[in-house]
């Protein structure tokens, strides 16, 4: 297997291809260029990939989807910098991106993590990059009951504009914040069942299953892409449910 180079970039927006980056309107401000990534998002073995820094094997699109405010800028600043933005809360505007690379079972797998805009007026911009993800998190806050109602319109969404073996998974985020907590983690876990998806609560705060969520997400992505090759089988819904960790209190 050749080994790629990930973009050393922390944030950025593009083009939804990847190919040619976008006016600069996001939270980051932020500007990065990913080159010699295909229209599907896979980066292509021998094509040269720009701003590198740090080598790779695979790479996958992952969105981050869901309404505005439920934490998706919170979940990826947490997951890519191990830190939490607190203090007062400012909107994506648009678009934006971070690259991050795991290391699943000794295969260097890059993440290119798009948090997109919850705001219904962006919605006709973020929908353009649907097509190329591979997986989708879709996120509610615990602490939101409208959030949470509103992911089935977000679903519907995703049924029309992403692809139709896209990944997916619902996270119910927040779950720090038992005192304001207004949706049950079963509720969470009925809806995920009746989706077909895994499920897991997160905190972009305290960090709980932050890292577990794109873990999983990268274990499943390089189980598809590599296994017709000799790799054991991976089963997401199992891999969730064992090593997901609760709160201990749900109730609101
Ligand atoms: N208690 C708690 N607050 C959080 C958590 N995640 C995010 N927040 C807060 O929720 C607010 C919104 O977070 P963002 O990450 O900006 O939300 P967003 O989903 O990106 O919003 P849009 O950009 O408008 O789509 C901020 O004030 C965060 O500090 C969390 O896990 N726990």
């Amino acid at each position: 297997m050749s080994r790629k180079k990930a973009s050393k970039s922390k944030g950025g927006n593009a083009s939804p291809s990847g190919g040619t980056p976008a006016k600069d309107n996001t939270k980051s401000g932020k500007n990065s260029l990913v080159v010699g990534v295909q229209a599907n998002g896979v980066v292509h073995p021998s094509r040269p990939v720009c701003n590198s820094s740090e080598f790779y094997d695979i790479a996958f699109k992952v969105m981050l989807v869901g309404d505005s405010g439920v934490g998706k800028t919170c979940l990826l600043v947490r997951f890519k910098d191990g830190a939490f933005l607190a203090g007062s809360f400012i909107s994506t505007v648009g678009i934006d991106f971070r690259n991050k690379v795991l290391n699943i079972d000794g295969v260097k797998v890059k993440l290119q993590i798009w948090d997109t805009a919850g705001q219904e007026r962006f919605r006709s911009v973020t929908h353009a990059y649907y097509r190329d993800a591979h997986a989708l998190l879709l996120l509610y806050d615990v602490t939101n009951k409208a959030s949470f109602d509103n992911t089935r319109a977000w679903l519907t969404e995703i049924h029309e504009y992403a692809q139709k073996d896209v990944v997916l998974m619902l996270l119910g985020n927040k779950a720090d914040a038992s005192h304001s907590r207004t949706v049950r983690r079963d509720e969470g876990e009925r809806l995920a069942k009746e989706f077909g998806v895994p499920f897991m609560e997160t905190s972009a705060r305290s960090g709980l299953n932050v890292e577990l969520a794109f873990t999983a997400i990268a274990k499943e992505l390089k189980y598809r892409s590599m296994k017709e090759t000799d790799e054991p089988t991976f089963k997401l819904h199992e891999y969730v449910s064992k090593e997901v960790q609760t709160t201990g209190c749900c109730r609101p």
